[in-house]
């Protein structure tokens, strides 16, 4: 078994669990339901920087990467930065985050925060909206094309946006569909962990106009980010290169510095 089918299969019990629990009808009780939501794909449309900034504590490719951290803290450096959006691990047995994270997040910044969560049922959806989420990521490598609409559609109805992350081109052509926002194209394959920022070059031209482009993982210069916009991204999901600092807001606020600089 990879990591990925590893994760997917720990998720399906968490999430069955918690179901037997927590009945999803109880989650619309909260107040975030009322929230309007900020657009993630807006956010990105409307910046000439692009950045999406993540809080992970640690990944199964890099175990530890910032243990330390308060995400409330890290969102507000983020914002003050010049960040378009926020992405908030919630996994907690691979990456180290939580719910709480992103209900923290939340509480500290109106940035468009995304859950970046193994999504495999429409519960953590509904759950994602509880917690304060503006948009979700959802993997195609892990779920049916099927299930691609119906969450998709699910999360529309709920006024969230939609990160629809491949990394091949099967996984794209089977998701092509009008219920998404973005497409995110992640360097790192959850397989193998390998990193290539050509996965972003490569798939770029198959990606249809009417979707934001994301590239996701492994970017760390400002040269990488000036490269791939030549390739029609509007999007740059960053974790790491931040996350291992002390300071994850002042390393974005220097990046994004260096990135506004070049462009003027
Ligand atoms: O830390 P990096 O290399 O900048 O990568 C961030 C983000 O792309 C990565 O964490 C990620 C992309 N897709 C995921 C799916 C699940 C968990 C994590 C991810």
């Amino acid at each position: 078994m990879n990591i990925l089918e590893k994760i997917v299969k720990d998720k399906r019990k968490e999430v069955a669990l918690k179901k037997s629990i927590v009945p999803s009808t109880q989650f619309e009780q909260s107040v975030m339901f009322e929230r309007k939501g900020a657009s993630l794909a807006s956010a990105l449309r409307n910046s000439s920087i692009g950045i999406i900034a993540e809080h992970k504590r640690r990944s199964p490719s890099k175990s530890t990467i910032n243990q330390n951290t308060n995400v409330g803290q890290v969102a507000k450096g983020y914002q003050k930065a010049g960040v378009c959006g926020m992405s908030v691990l919630t996994d907690i047995k691979y990456f180290g985050g939580s719910l709480e994270d992103l209900l923290l997040a939340r509480a500290s910044v109106d940035l468009p925060l995304l859950r970046k969560e193994f999504i495999v049922d429409e519960y953590q959806i509904v759950e994602a909206k509880a917690y304060g989420a503006d948009a979700i990521l959802l993997i195609a490598a892990i779920l049916t094309k099927n299930e691609i609409k119906t969450f998709s559609e699910l999360a529309k109805s709920l006024n969230m946006d939609v990160l629809l992350e491949v990394h091949n081109e099967g996984e794209l052509q089977k998701s092509i569909m009008p219920s998404l926002d973005m497409f995110g194209v992640n360097n790192r394959n959850l397989k193998t962990f390998e990193v290539s920022l050509e996965t972003s070059k490569l798939l770029s031209t198959m990606i249809p106009n009417d979707f934001v482009k994301v590239s996701e993982s492994g970017i760390s210069s400002v040269e990488a980010i000036k490269e791939l916009r030549l390739f029609g991204y509007q999007g740059f999901l960053i974790g790491e290169n931040f996350m291992k600092t002390d300071d994850p807001g002042k390393s974005a606020m220097t990046f994004i510095n260096t990135l506004h600089k070049e462009d003027s």
